[in-house]
């Protein structure tokens, strides 16, 4: 469990401050994966290394595994970072060394005896599926090859914890996915908590449970995956899903959906159980309606479904108005209107 309680860092003094964190409070449970998205600048990287204690706070207290660890001595500070193994964007790997030289690295700094480094290395590089780049040297091996090798690095002491720092930026999209269910693997079998940060919301809806949004050296917002994803309360947030999501149509066209369609249109968005019931053709049924499907988009996240559909609905006013007010019982239903109507409405 990683606990940040009102935690502040500034660097550098008199006139010259930088708040990279500011009164940050968060709870990072012990076998969740932790996402915290932001843009550059926002403090992620600061908040990052407060965990292994690289930055050490200035105000408030981090907790790791029930201990307070701003005020700890050296010893335990080699203790608390042999529990926390951390990858970085660029990898970090020694070009020294081979494959195996880096993973047994941190073995040989904590003194383990080279037979039982030795079974470890083997042990991770099946994990990490890499036995047969047991020799070669990181200029030898492709970008998530050497993320493998970081990964099995970092697990190398049996870690509580994975500090993961843009671990995929620097990757293409496959191998980025592979790596992600590499992570989800090391998530799962070997039950380690892990706390990640990205500029990235596909990464946050690949594989993390809980997010926390930071902005300006503040978290400006935080909860499960699939509630911030379904119901985000600030611009910054929304932009992040909407890079993802790709539910937002260009104004250009919303105005020749407006141009094209004479009846009222509306966002209908549908999350849970909802996704999967006919509610729509019951509403038509009823109501006498008919809808017009113009756009609809349909994404899983953490296991549930979340869909979007933008509708026409074709019918008397009145009626259009009951209709309406029965899906908002069900469904989140947004008017959508054209560029000049979105104008007047602004200006009411
Ligand atoms: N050692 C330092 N000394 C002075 N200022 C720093 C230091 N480290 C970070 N900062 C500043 O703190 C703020 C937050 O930086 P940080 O690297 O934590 O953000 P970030 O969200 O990780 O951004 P990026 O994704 O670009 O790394 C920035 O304004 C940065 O310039």
């Amino acid at each position: 469990m990683i606990k940040f309680d009102k935690v502040t860092k500034t660097f550098g003094s008199d006139g010259q401050e930088v708040h990279a964190v500011k009164d940050v409070s968060l709870t990072i449970n012990k076998g969740e994966i932790f996402g915290i998205i932001g843009f550059s600048g926002a403090g992620k990287s600061t908040l990052l290394r407060l965990v292994n204690l690289l930055e050490r706070p200035t105000f408030g207290k981090i907790i790791v595994n029930e201990k307070e660890i701003s005020t700890i001595s050296q010893t335990e500070l080699r203790k608390l970072r042999s529990r926390i193994g951390m990858i970085f964007q660029s990898f970090n790997l020694l070009s020294s060394r081979n494959v195996a030289g880096n993973i047994a690295y941190p073995l040989k700094l904590a003194k383990v005896p080279k037979d039982k480094r030795d079974e470890r290395v083997e042990e991770l590089l099946r994990f990490v599926g890499l036995e047969d780049k047991v020799n070669k040297y990181p200029e030898q091996l492709s970008g998530g090859q050497k993320q493998r090798v970081g990964i099995a690095r970092a697990l190398a002491t049996s870690p509580d914890i994975l500090i993961c720092d843009e671990a995929t930026s620097a990757l293409d999209p496959e191998t980025t996915e592979e790596i992600l269910n590499l992570l989800k693997k090391v998530n799962k079998e070997y039950d380690i908590t892990i706390l990640l940060i990205t500029h990235e919301m596909h990464v946050i809806r690949s594989i993390c449970s809980r997010v926390a949004v930071m902005e300006d050296g503040k978290v400006i917002e935080q909860g499960n995956v699939y509630d911030i994803f379904s119901n985000p309360q600030s611009k910054t947030t929304r932009n992040f899903i909407s890079s993802v999501l790709n539910d937002n149509l260009s104004p250009r066209l919303l105005d020749r959906l407006h141009r094209e369609h004479s009846g009222n249109i509306y966002r209908l968005i549908f999350t849970g159980g909802v996704s999967s019931k006919p509610i729509i053709s019951q509403i038509a049924k009823k109501y006498n309606l008919d809808f017009n499907i113009m756009y609809g988009s349909i994404h899983e996240l953490q296991d549930q479904l979340y869909g979007n559909l933008i509708v026409e609905l074709i019918g008397t006013d009145s009626i259009v108005k009951e209709a309406v007010n029965e899906l908002r019982e069900i469904v989140e239903v947004k008017e959508v209107l054209g560029s000049e109507s979105r104008l007047d409405h602004v200006l009411a």
